[in-house]
């Protein structure tokens, strides 16, 4: 199971969640990365923690803007990023764009979506992996896996209907060991979160009590 902790815009330390979410990976074997702000991703990287962007453009150098470039958030120590995340959702030609970019610079790939039939439409577009989220359950506490499994295993279906190699994470909620469990239960390769460790008092003790349902 994929960890990916996405620790969005929250008043968190990242240091100090990367380094907690290191030591877990390093006990546990099991992979678990951060996807910072962009600003933070060097200090991130610097911890040894498997480093994620929380977007990229889809653009090369030139005139942009305000843009984030693919092989600055490479350069900067990011190995992946995820694109269309719900909270930064993208045109489909964006999210092609921004997975050709990221192809490019040599990082992987996470393409949210929030529901099944986006997963699907998604996983056409040949990212590394794809993440169902529903929306509302975001940020709530209230775990996909448990509370509404059916949209986790149609996810699995619906990439699988396109691609069989492009495996399947799930969001929303999650932030115990028995919601992770549940996730993989249900077809999941991985889980992607962010409140349940970038919230807590204790991240390390958070991203263990998760680890623990693997
Ligand atoms: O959006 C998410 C991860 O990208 C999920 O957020 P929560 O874990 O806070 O529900």
């Amino acid at each position: 199971m994929f960890v990916l902790v996405n620790l969005k815009a929250y008043p968190c330390d990242p240091v100090a969640v990367a380094e907690a979410a290191a030591t877990v990976a390093d006990d546990t074997g099991t992979r678990v990365a951060v996807a910072p702000q962009a600003a933070h991703l060097s200090a991130v990287a610097a911890t040894g923690v498997e480093t994620w962007a929380q977007h990229v453009s889809g653009v090369d150098h030139g005139s942009h803007t305000g843009s984030t470039l693919a092989s600055a958030v490479a350069d900067a120590g990011a190995v992946g990023t995820l694109l269309n995340h719900s909270e930064r959702r993208l045109r489909l030609a964006a999210i092609d764009a921004g997975l050709r970019a990221a192809e490019d610079a040599g990082l992987e790939t996470v393409v949210c979506a929030n529901n099944p039939p986006q997963v699907g439409a998604v996983t056409a577009l040949g990212p590394d992996m794809v993440a169902v989220e529903p929306p509302e359950l975001i940020g709530t506490g209230t775990p996909v896996s448990q509370a509404d499994p059916d949209v986790v295993e149609e996810a699995v279906a619906a990439a699988g209907r396109v691609d069989d190699d492009v495996p399947v994470l799930c969001g929303a909620g999650i932030s115990t060991g028995d919601d992770l469990a549940a996730a993989r239960d249900l077809g999941s390769e991985g889980v992607l979160l962010a409140s349940g460790v970038a919230k807590a008092d204790d991240p390390e003790a958070a991203l263990r009590d998760l680890v623990s349902g693997i």
